[in-house]
């Protein structure tokens, strides 16, 4: 299991590093060491600021080599096109028994596996940005060279930010379409829901809050209800009422095909990032 006597790098100190980091600080996480890299120094700067040593490469280029030395999980959370040279910047510098988790979408294990010493374990990790709130879902999948003490590791330091769903490599980029993505959706139909809102009448900051809550009181009343999202529905449509004529509008956008379109171009995406690196 993940335990405070283990040590982490981080290496891309950028939106989902930061929320990530928010997660385990909310849980109350503590590790034997925690060091974060970044490019440029302002953002390394924002990271001393919250406690964390960071360092960004454009002030030191060893940063990545000397924040990997001594850890036993190194995130590799930059850009996909990114992580193949930074993985093989860092692949001299690793400690024995290290485990190097990508978190790029599309970057293939067997790619990073190619970069590195055959006994260098790497996971693919594609967590969500709610990680900050301790309510990511993260998915993993392990490389050919990962063991099961590493993905248990792994799995276990996800989940001080949430739930974890261990799957196949090829699911992952169905996963990154449904679940890494995902939270982006979430929050554009929050955005038009606001607008929509906006047009009946209200101002903004009413429209804002009738939206959000609306959508929070729901998702709370699915979570904890354990209830089905149908028969929920259900429960506010009152036969002949005013719900069901506003169901019938949205039946007409046909979003399941909507969603399964949107999720294959996101899949489509994840294909080229896969060939490009
Ligand atoms: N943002 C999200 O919700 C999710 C992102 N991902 C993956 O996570 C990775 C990072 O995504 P974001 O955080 O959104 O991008 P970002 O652009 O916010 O963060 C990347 C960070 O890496 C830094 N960086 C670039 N080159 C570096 C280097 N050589 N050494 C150290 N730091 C370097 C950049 O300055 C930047 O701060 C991507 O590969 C993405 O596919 C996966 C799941 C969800
Ligand atoms: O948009 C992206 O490429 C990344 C992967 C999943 C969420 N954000």
């Amino acid at each position: 299991m993940i335990s405070s006597a283990q040590s982490i790098a981080i290496l891309g100190g950028g939106s989902l590093a930061t929320s990530i980091f928010a997660g385990l600080r909310r849980a109350h996480a503590t590790f034997a060491d925690v060091r974060v890299t970044t490019r440029s120094p302002g953002s390394a700067t924002g990271w001393r600021e919250l406690g964390v040593p960071a360092v960004a490469t454009e002030d030191d280029p060893s940063a990545n080599k000397d924040a990997v030395r001594h850890a036993d999980l190194v995130l590799a959370a930059v850009k996909p096109a990114q992580t193949p040279a930074l993985v093989s910047e860092i692949a001299d510098s690793l400690r024995p028994g290290a485990v190097v988790v990508s978190l790029a979408a599309g970057v293939r294990c067997a790619t990073l596996e190619d970069l590195l010493p055959e006994e260098v374990g790497v996971i693919r990790a594609m967590p969500n940005t709610p990680a900050a709130v301790g309510a990511a879902m993260t998915g993993l999948s392990r490389g050919a060279h990962a063991t099961d003490a590493q993905l248990e590791h792994t799995a276990a330091f996800f989940r001080l930010v949430g739930e974890v769903l261990v799957v196949e490599e090829a699911q992952m980029d169905a996963f990154a379409a449904v679940a890494g993505s995902g939270p982006a959706y979430v929050f554009y139909f929050i955005e038009q829901y606001t607008r929509a809102a906006a047009t009946l009448g209200f101002d903004q900051e009413q429209a804002r809050v009738l939206a959000e809550r609306t959508f929070a009181g729901a998702t709370e009343l699915l979570i904890s209800s354990g209830a089905e999202p149908a028969e929920l529905r259900r429960r506010v449509t009152s036969p002949k009422g005013t719900t069901e004529r506003a169901v019938a509008k949205l039946e007409e956008a046909e979003l399941e095909a909507l969603f399964t379109r949107a999720a294959a171009a996101a899949i489509e995406r994840a294909r080229e990032l896969s060939q490009a690196v």
